[in-house]
């Protein structure tokens, strides 16, 4: 079977969807913010904090690579910037992986981040003003990079039960 890969913008809904696709497939979840994580035994807020930024990238782009190497079926929940950096947009391409862009437009974005912005770094700061302005550039410069996946579910106004349905077609 191959490996599936849910990627997109932070809040695009990742992490939820992979955890419904999981329970209908029987295929272990893996987010791939979770799983850095525990491997350094720090929060992804620290990292950036204390080691900056390309510090992350390096080891997000290590932990996504060992991801890849696993034997074993599993579906990999990436981080919102996984596949801008390094060469990982080129990794979703691989013939054994099945790699799903989660899109989703600036303002779903927006009225989701909003409320839940304080662990992730990038946006933390932000008035939701500042927030829009900060996403819509961002989008825009990370779609090149998204729409390297295989395939693309819009996910507006879309129920996680729909979306869901939506990827189990795709893997039909
Ligand atoms: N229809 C929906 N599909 C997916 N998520 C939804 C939906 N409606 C609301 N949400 C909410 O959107 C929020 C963001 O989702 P989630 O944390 O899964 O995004 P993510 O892509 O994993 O973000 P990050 O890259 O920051 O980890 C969650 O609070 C989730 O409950
Ligand atoms: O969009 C991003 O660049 C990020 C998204 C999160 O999933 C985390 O990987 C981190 O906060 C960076
Ligand atoms: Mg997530």
């Amino acid at each position: 079977m191959k490996k599936i890969i849910l990627l997109g913008y932070m809040g695009c809904g990742k992490s939820t969807i992979a955890k419904e696709l999981s329970k209908k497939i029987a295929v272990p979840f893996i987010d791939l913010d979770e799983f850095i994580e525990k491997k350094v035994k720090m929060d992804i807020k620290t990292i950036f904090a204390e080691k900056g930024e390309i510090h992350f990238r390096k080891l997000e782009h290590e932990c996504f690579v060992e991801l890849l190497n696993l034997t074993e079926p599993v579906i990999i929940g990436l981080g919102g910037g996984t596949p801008c950096y390094a060469n990982n947009h080129e990794l979703l391409k691989r013939e054994d992986v099945l790699s799903v862009y989660l899109k989703a437009s600036i303002d779903t974005l927006v009225s989701r981040l909003s409320l839940n912005k304080s662990n992730r770094p990038l946006i933390a700061n932000k008035n939701d003003v500042e927030m829009k302005e900060f996403i819509a550039t961002h989008l825009f410069e990370r779609s090149y990079y998204y729409n390297q996946a295989q395939y693309s579910v819009a996910v507006d106004e879309q129920t996680i039960e729909q979306t869901v349905g939506e990827i189990l077609a795709i893997l039909a």
